[in-house]
């Protein structure tokens, strides 16, 4: 598809899906626009952009489409300048926001009975890294992408959905509240949780020392989120305080009744906690990827040698397997380590694991 495609935010998102449009139509000339012009020089020389718009002005006044994927509290400051420029008559602007109410009703007061069609976005994948460094064109494939238009913008959604299809991302329509109350039970909520953990973990360490050296494992899988970026999260418990506020008081009575219970003694309560959460876990889909994206781990033995990791990771990259992250797990002089591989797609892990079984290493999918 020929057109100008103006992305204001170029970080993880805006940058993912830069280079997933620029795959799918390359001859689709795209902009870029970020206050913070280090990101932005960035994206070009990593030609993640054709352009870079010195202003938003500049960029969005000959867009075809514009893409906002800066954080959501950014976003509505973004969209209120936007209505100070003279955008193209059928420009159709969309944004990758995590939270959609507080946008879609912006959006609605600055455009209703406009040319200007806004199409809400959310591609529900993504990582706890930001900035456009960590942008990948397959960042979103087989994610679902929630698109929130309004009954009037429903004619465009397809040409919206056309300028995405090298995502490879499943598109989805849904209701702005439903999304937000979604979104809040299994992506916020699961991110306030993680970093309480971790602070939980911080105040303990500052009494004891061996909290730090112990937490690993379990403690890093479940808690991996709290890496995100600080300032995205803040807007987006902002935007969604309302449905977070409801969804904590039903967490305090879930953590209070598990209390309950431990204080009773109730061994047989206790363990129907744990198996209602595992048999519901174990039901969830595992071939998808929700808001909170699967990694596959694979666990291998190697030498502690010099040289020996570096022996697996060379061929993972002859035989072009990407892996997204490598832990040492354990490193005890003159005996097998282990280390941990890190990848995001399953089918990387199973060929990494038939490469490496053939290389004679021992390999294991969980720890
Ligand atoms: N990180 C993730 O996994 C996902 C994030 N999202 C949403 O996508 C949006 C972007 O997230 P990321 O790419 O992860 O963030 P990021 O931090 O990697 O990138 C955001 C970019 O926006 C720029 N920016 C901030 N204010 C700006 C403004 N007023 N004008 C122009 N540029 C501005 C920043 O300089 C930065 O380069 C957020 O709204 C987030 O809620 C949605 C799905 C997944
Ligand atoms: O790091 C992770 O796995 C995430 O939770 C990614 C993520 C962040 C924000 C979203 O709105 C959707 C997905």
């Amino acid at each position: 598809m020929h057109g100008k495609i103006l992305i204001v935010g170029l970080g993880l998102i805006g940058g993912s899906l830069a280079l997933a449009i620029k795959k799918q139509h390359p001859e689709a000339r795209i902009y870029g626009y970020d206050v913070n012009t280090n990101e932005l020089t960035t994206a070009k020389s990593l030609h993640v952009i054709d352009e870079e718009a010195t202003s938003l002005r500049e960029g969005a006044e000959i867009a075809d489409v514009i893409i906002l994927s800066t954080p959501v509290l950014q976003m509505e400051k973004v969209m209120k300048q936007l209505s100070q420029i003279e955008l193209k008559n059928d420009v159709i602007i969309t944004d990758t926001g995590s939270t959609k109410i507080g946008i879609m009703k912006l959006a609605e007061q600055l455009w209703h009975d406009t040319n200007v069609t806004f199409i809400g976005g959310h591609p529900m994948a993504g990582s706890h890294k930001s900035g456009v460094e960590s942008a990948k064109d397959h960042l979103f494939e087989n994610a679902y992408y929630v698109l929130t238009p309004y009954n009037h913008s429903l004619t465009r959604v397809d040409e919206l959905k056309q300028w995405l299809r090298g995502t490879n991302a499943k598109f989805l329509v849904v209701d702005t509240e439903e999304h937000d109350y979604v979104t809040g039970v299994i992506s916020h909520l699961p991110h306030i949780i993680a970093s309480g953990l971790v602070n939980l973990a911080r105040k303990e360490d500052e009494r004891n020392p061996l909290i730090k050296m112990l937490a690993a494992g379990g403690f890093r899988d479940i808690t991996r989120i709290a890496s995100s970026n600080p300032q995205m999260w803040k807007d987006i418990v902002f935007h969604n305080r309302s449905n977070l506020l409801r969804l904590l008081n039903k967490w305090t009575e879930e953590i209070e009744k598990f209390q309950q219970v431990l204080e009773r003694g109730d061994d047989l309560a206790i363990s129907h906690f744990f198996a209602d959460a595992k048999e519901y876990r174990d039901s969830l889909p595992v071939r998808s990827k929700g808001a909170i994206p699967a990694y596959y781990d694979l666990y291998v033995d190697v030498l502690d040698v010099p040289g020996a990791i570096a022996k697996v990771t060379t061929l993972l990259a002859e035989h072009g397997i990407s892996i997204t992250n490598l832990h040492i797990m354990e490193n005890r002089k003159g005996l097998l380590g282990v280390l941990q591989i890190n990848f995001s797609k399953h089918d990387d892990r199973s060929k990494a694991q038939t490469l490496l079984t053939y290389h004679n290493y021992k390999t294991y999918e969980t720890a």
